[in-house]
């Protein structure tokens, strides 16, 4: 697929994102690998439900330089960190909804377990309700070189997949291209609210 139709995807997802209201004021930012070398994310400060093509910016991975001078999500650290480590990733979506916010500060472990929901099977390699699903959990932080550097620290000592929640913050997760991204956004987003109706149940 090339890249304009790569970018017409995202475009897409960016809009389906705004409107379902995982993206509220200008929370969120998205991104589409073009090469080994370099992905284009969304520009920082912007309402990401309303985006085009051309608030796209070119980013280098290796160093999160954007040769265009023009400045790409602060979260660029995040995105560019997931193409480091997964070559096979095309694509980065990060939401803030108000289960990924909610859940991510009443888990008080490193991750949050889902298990016994057949949506697991929504995820690439989820073939029942059986196995567990674990979407670690950091705490939040407005230093995002030392959290990708963190996060770049459990993703050698533990298995990282589909994505990660930031504690208060919300979900960053990828797929191999935007469809994959989309469908494993969706499918999270889905497994975090029964997990958080479960919990509120559970509670009374
Ligand atoms: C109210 S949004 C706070 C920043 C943030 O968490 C985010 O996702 C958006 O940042 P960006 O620089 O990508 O616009
Ligand atoms: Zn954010």
């Amino acid at each position: 697929m090339s890249d304009t139709q790569q970018l017409d995807q995202l475009v897409a997802a960016c809009h389906w994102i705004g409107a379902k209201g995982w993206a509220p004021a200008t929370g969120g930012n998205m991104s589409v690998r073009q090469d080994e070398h370099f992905c284009l994310l969304s520009e920082s400060g912007k309402d990401k439900g309303g985006l085009t093509r051309d608030d796209f910016i070119q980013v280098e991975i290796a160093s999160n330089l954007a040769p265009s001078g023009r400045k790409p999500s602060a979260e660029t650290a995040l995105h560019t960190l997931i193409y480091r480590l997964f070559p096979e990733a095309g694509a980065v979506l990060h939401t803030h909804t108000v289960n990924a916010t909610v859940l991510s500060r009443v888990e008080e472990g490193a991750a949050l377990l889902l298990y016994g929901y057949e949506m697991q099977k929504s995820l690439t390699g989820q073939h029942t309700h059986e196995d567990t699903v674990a979407i670690p959990v950091f705490d939040n932080s407005q230093d995002i070189a030392a959290l990708a550097s963190e996060i770049e620290d459990y993703a050698a000592r533990f298995p990282l997949r589909y994505g990660f929640l930031l504690r208060g913050h919300g979900l960053t997760c990828w797929g191999e291209n935007v469809n994959e991204a989309r469908r494993h956004l969706e499918g999270l987003e889905f497994l975090f609210e029964c997990e958080r109706q479960r919990r509120l149940l559970e509670s009374k």
